[in-house]
């Protein structure tokens, strides 16, 4: 369970309070207007964003370092490095220094093929299609192998069809490893396809998660203002 204790945050005139759990295993979407504070949740889950109050993973609070939580993250912009083969960028992953074990070397062969890039190993990110980008910066967060993923609208710049190929490969790798998913997005098909339940954050307030279907078919107020 990932417990959200009486949390506010305070960014210059911004606040967000939540107070809510999230099952271990759970998929979840995190929807809400631009500038409502989904980043701001994720990057304090993270350890990026300072706050009061708890948050806890399985009954302990998170330590302070981010590098020491049970957490890996992935951002829209995917943070490749260019210099770096296809290779090292999923290893960095692992190994901050990039001196691997032939076990780990194997862990990200493993992951390369898994989000469909065999034989990619050398290439730089500039010989990379777009939705190729994705998938090693995906392969690098889930190397980490944390129990909590988190994803900051990753494929949004993506076409329809590479991000729906990308969404399925995301459900089926945390469905398989068993992860903790929260996923932001502004995209509330993807919050459908594959995310059963969906924090809401509007107003100051990341609402506790409710069932996707119900809440995008009967939306309060602020979601509807949202949702056109
Ligand atoms: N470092 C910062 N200092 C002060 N305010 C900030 C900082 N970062 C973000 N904010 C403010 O915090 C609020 C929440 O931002 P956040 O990026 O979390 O929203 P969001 O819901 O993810 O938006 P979007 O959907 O547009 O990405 C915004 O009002 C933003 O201007």
């Amino acid at each position: 369970m990932l417990r959200l204790e009486n949390v506010t945050i305070q960014q210059g005139g911004f606040h967000l309070r939540a107070d809510f759990a999230v099952p271990q295993g759970a998929h979840v979407a995190v929807i809400g207007p631009s500038g409502a504070g989904k980043s701001t949740l994720l990057g304090a889950i993270a350890g990026f964003v300072p706050h009061a109050g708890k948050i806890a993973w399985r009954g302990a609070a998170l330590p302070q370092d981010p590098g020491a939580r049970p957490v890996s993250i992935l951002f829209q912009d995917n943070n490749l490095f260019p210099h770096l083969s296809v290779f090292d960028n999923v290893a960095l992953g692992l190994k901050p220094g990039l001196r691997l074990s032939p076990r780990e070397r194997a862990q990200v062969s493993d992951a390369l093929a898994h989000v469909g890039l065999a034989g990619m190993e050398m290439r730089r990110p500039a010989e990379l299609s777009g939705g190729q980008h994705s998938r090693v910066a995906l392969a690098r967060t889930l190397i980490r192998a944390r129990p909590i993923v988190l994803l900051d609208e990753p494929f949004a710049a993506l076409g329809p069809a590479l991000k729906a190929d990308m969404l399925a490969l995301v459900a089926q790798i945390v469905a398989k490893t068993g992860a903790t998913l929260l996923m932001v997005s502004h995209d509330v098909a993807d919050a459908r396809a594959i995310c059963d339940q969906t924090v809401l954050v509007a107003e100051g307030v990341a609402h506790p998660p409710q069932g996707t279907g119900q809440l995008l078919d009967n939306p309060p107020p602020e979601l509807r203002a949202y949702l056109g």
